[in-house]
């Protein structure tokens, strides 16, 4: 069944040719038991290790029933070994950290039997062998005859056609090895069996034929068999080991070195730990800022001021150095710090990038139509005086909007009797909420405090200790209107009106009342009513619509100069420099209005018509978003307006809140990054490390890799039990690394509320922890794949001679 014609191997090392076999011709029997004799160093080994596929010939051919193996391929090989031989070594090399059983059961598990099948089979040839009491049992627990039993018992559980054994009995003392020698002449009543040995009393004792070695040549042979012509009758079961068997026998392994498996996945889970934690605190971080953002800044308006930038804070840093160097008179091709011993003149005006914002009434109406589900109210800053008298004590005194911080409050978008801006945001203290023009409200801080000026000017005992709200409650004002208010001079121009008590008693002028008292309420981060009387938009732009008809009006559009002081205008563009929070008061414009001094003269003719209500165009908008979410909408509406227009006439806003959000943001995603790139040098330390420990490890089981080999392991098979392994570590390492971080988020967290007070900083999101654990499998694969690999490549034959 088997033949070998003219097989040589020679071995060339460092120029010197050793003949290892030199033309070896010989055929064997399907039921026989052959002995191998010869001197050492005679080539017994080379040439029963190229029987058994282990070694391959360098010419000639060997025909196994009826079919040539010179055209086998690598996994032909594999299968042969596993399908068609079965091996029995002096040194037993059974692999110690599997069972008996298993040790057994490789060679089927590696060709994919059933469990249930692979037992039943080991068990029967354990029993074979007479071990059955022993099964329980570790290799290292056995006699030198019993574990070269169960090498033999491993040999024949996949039946295999041939047993080869090479110095079966070499390790073994004489008693023993009569018992092993009565079980391979057994064995070989079916089967052919090749046992080389140097001992020729048992090679006659006990073999039925004598082949005869002498410096790689047969000298003799007692029996000799001529193979007849037969047909190609020979079939292979492909082998193959599934990842889970790979697996169970990498945890195998494993389990034999928990100690350094557990500092190993320790170390390397390091670099994990760090990804984990700066990933939670991060997340962490950002979830409390956004939560602050979203709580605070919701009710932060989106502003439109007449005059702003015409482009957003990206293009301008862009632009910044371009546009300094245009300031400083110079090209951009020019240096800044020039040497020259001059001066540049420039035009601050021409370089100027501000945009007017020209609110037409168009636009204001597109404004009120926005969907009240996105934005709650909208308020309007307007510049306009309101002419405003008080009685006090039967006298009557005109009062400046500065002083008492007069604003108006926003203006509600949508139902009638939806809640207002003030109903949402400020607690009623007394009085009611207002309603309608003629009702105001004294905004008052979270203190309860006014600002001395405000209620000096309200006519009130600013010394006392307090001032009780009734006493404010009876407060009463009247707004008058332009033509009772100003009086023509002889001098062709206009000064308030001296006789009050007209201007006061005119059926024309309108009653307001201080209605209520209210103040911030505690869960609103930002409000932004400034501390003073606030009114009803509706107030003001009723007194333009009168305004707008009035004699003052109508002589200040028609003259030149100052109607108020007889002054001439100035041309600079005046632009109020206080619009900060809380600056719907009109106070920078009664500043510059300045009753006829020095100051006026900076106030342009626009200016001072919108003071006398000449114009309904209000000098700021502020949008307020129902909430966070709605303020993109918005934006995208107040976007759509400017898609048909031409550059001078888009309307451009700012949302300071967003400003800030993308600020913060990114700053908390760049440091992330950079505490994720540290953390990451630990990651590819640990690569390096497994990448060490698996090489080890491949030099540790190179016997292994042998026997693997031996039984019909592809290299595939070998490669996937060193992944296997570092598998095994990377999930192993991950888990670790995520259990450690998860259990220090708890001293992180009360270390962290106790600086900062902000509960639950430090949190792990499953996902990340999850991606964690993949990653540290993927990295830990890729360091033990290079090692993986070699260990496949390794030799069959030096495998299993290494120590
Ligand atoms: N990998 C190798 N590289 C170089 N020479 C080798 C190699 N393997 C075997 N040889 C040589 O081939 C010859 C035959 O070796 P082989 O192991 O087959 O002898 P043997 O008859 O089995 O000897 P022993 O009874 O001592 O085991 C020896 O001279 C040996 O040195």
């Amino acid at each position: 069944m088997l033949e070998l014609k003219d097989i040589k191997k020679h071995y060339n090392v460092g120029g010197n040719i050793t003949k290892a076999l030199d033309g070896i011709s010989v055929s064997f029997r399907k039921k026989e038991f052959v002995a191998i004799l010869g001197t050492s160093g005679s080539g017994k080994t080379t040439c029963l290790n190229i029987v058994g596929g282990l070694d391959a010939y360098d010419s000639g051919d060997m025909v196994i029933n009826g079919k040539s193996t010179k055209a086998f391929k690598a996994e032909d090989w594999d299968a042969y070994r596993n399908n068609t031989i079965g091996f029995v070594f002096q040194s037993y090399n059974l692999i110690s950290h599997l069972g008996i059983i298993e040790n057994v059961e490789l060679g089927m598990t590696l060709s994919g039997v059933s469990k249930h099948e692979k037992k039943k089979k080991a068990l029967q040839a354990l029993e074979q062998v007479g071990l059955k009491e022993h099964i329980h049992k570790r290799p290292n627990q056995l006699s030198g005859g019993q574990m070269q039993r169960v090498a033999i018992a491993r040999a024949l559980a996949n039946n295999p056609d041939i047993l080869l054994c090479d110095e079966p009995t070499g390790a073994l003392d004489t008693t023993t090895s009569v018992q092993i020698m009565d079980l391979i002449r057994e064995v070989a009543k079916d089967k052919l069996v090749i046992m080389v040995t140097h001992n020729p009393d048992i090679a006659h004792e006990y073999a039925d034929r004598i082949v005869e070695f002498k410096d790689g040549m047969i000298i003799s042979d007692s029996h000799p068999h001529v193979e007849q012509p037969k047909e190609d009758r020979f079939q292979l079961k492909k082998t193959s080991m599934s990842f889970l068997t790979a697996l169970k026998l990498s945890f195998n392994n494993i389990r034999t070195k928990k100690g350094r498996t557990a500092l190993t996945a320790f170390a390397s889970s390091i670099g994990i730990i760090g990804i984990a934690l700066i990933l939670s605190l991060s997340g962490g971080f950002q979830i409390q800022i956004d939560k602050f953002q979203t709580d605070s800044l919701s009710n932060f308006p989106i502003t439109i001021t007449q005059t702003t930038m015409d482009m957003d804070m990206e293009t301008m840093s862009e632009q910044s150095r371009e546009a300094r160097s245009e300031m400083m008179g110079t090209s951009s091709s020019e240096d800044e710090y020039p040497d020259a011993a001059a001066v540049y003149p420039y035009d601050p005006s021409k370089n100027s990038r501000a945009h007017t914002n020209n609110f037409s009434d168009e636009y204001i109406e597109y404004l009120e139509e926005i969907d009240p589900g996105m934005v709650s109210s909208v308020g309007y800053t307007r510049t306009v005086g309101l002419n405003l008298l008080m009685k006090k004590d039967g006298k009557l005194s005109s009062l400046s909007s500065g002083d008492i911080g007069f604003s108006s409050y926003p203006k509600t978008i949508g139902e009638e009797d939806s809640m207002s801006y003030i109903e949402q945001n400020y607690d009623l203290l007394a009085g009611k909420y207002p309603e309608g023009k003629n009702e105001l409200v004294l905004v008052i801080s979270t203190k309860n405090t006014v600002p001395i000026s405000v209620l000096k000017a309200l006519g009130l005992d600013a010394e006392a200790e307090e001032i009780p709200f009734d006493e404010i409650l009876s407060l009463s004002f009247r707004s008058v209107k332009n033509n009772d208010y100003y009086a023509k001079t002889n001098l062709g121009i206009y000064t308030i009106n001296p006789d009050f008590e007209a201007a006061y008693n005119s059926e024309n002028s309108e009653e307001l009342k201080i209605a209520g008292i209210i103040r911030q309420k505690e869960d609103v981060e930002i409000a932004v009513l400034g501390e003073g009387i606030a009114y009803a938009d509706v107030l003001a732009t009723d007194f333009i619509n009168d305004a707008a008809e009035s004699d003052i009006v109508k002589a200040q559009e028609e003259a030149d100069f100052n109607i108020l002081t007889g002054e001439s205008f100035s041309t600079a563009s005046a632009i109020p420099s206080s619009m900060g929070g809380s600056s719907n008061s009109t106070a920078s414009m009664m500043g510059m209005m300045g009753g006829g001094s020095g100051a006026g003269q900076s106030m342009t003719k626009d200016a001072l018509l919108s003071m006398l209500g000449a114009t309904g165009t209000p000098y700021m908008i502020n949008i307020y978003p129902v909430d966070f979410e709605s303020k993109e909408a918005v934006k995208e509406y107040l976007n759509t307006w400017n898609n048909d227009k031409e550059k001078d006439e888009a309307i451009y806003y700012t949302d300071l809140a967003a400003t800030m959000t993308d600020l913060t943001g990114g700053i908390m995603d760049a440091i992330t990054l950079v505490l994720i790139a540290f953390a990451a040098i630990s990651l590819v330390v640990s690569l390096i490390m497994i990448a060490i420990i698996t090489y080890t490890s491949v030099l540790e089981r190179t016997k292994e890799i042998g026997i693997l080999k031996a039984l019909g392991a592809r290299k595939k098979d070998i490669t996937r039990v060193f992944d296997a392994e570092t598998f095994i570590l990377g999930v192993f390492s991950g888990c670790l690394g995520i259990a450690i971080s998860y259990l220090l988020t708890f001293p992180i967290n009360s270390v962290i509320e106790a600086m900062t007070e902000l509960p639950d900083v430090a949190q792990l999101k499953p996902v990340y922890a999850i991606s964690l654990i993949a990653v540290s499998t993927v990295l830990t694969m890729m360091g033990g794949h290079i090692p993986a690999k070699m260990a496949a490549k390794k030799d069959a034959v030096e495998a299993l001679r290494s120590e």
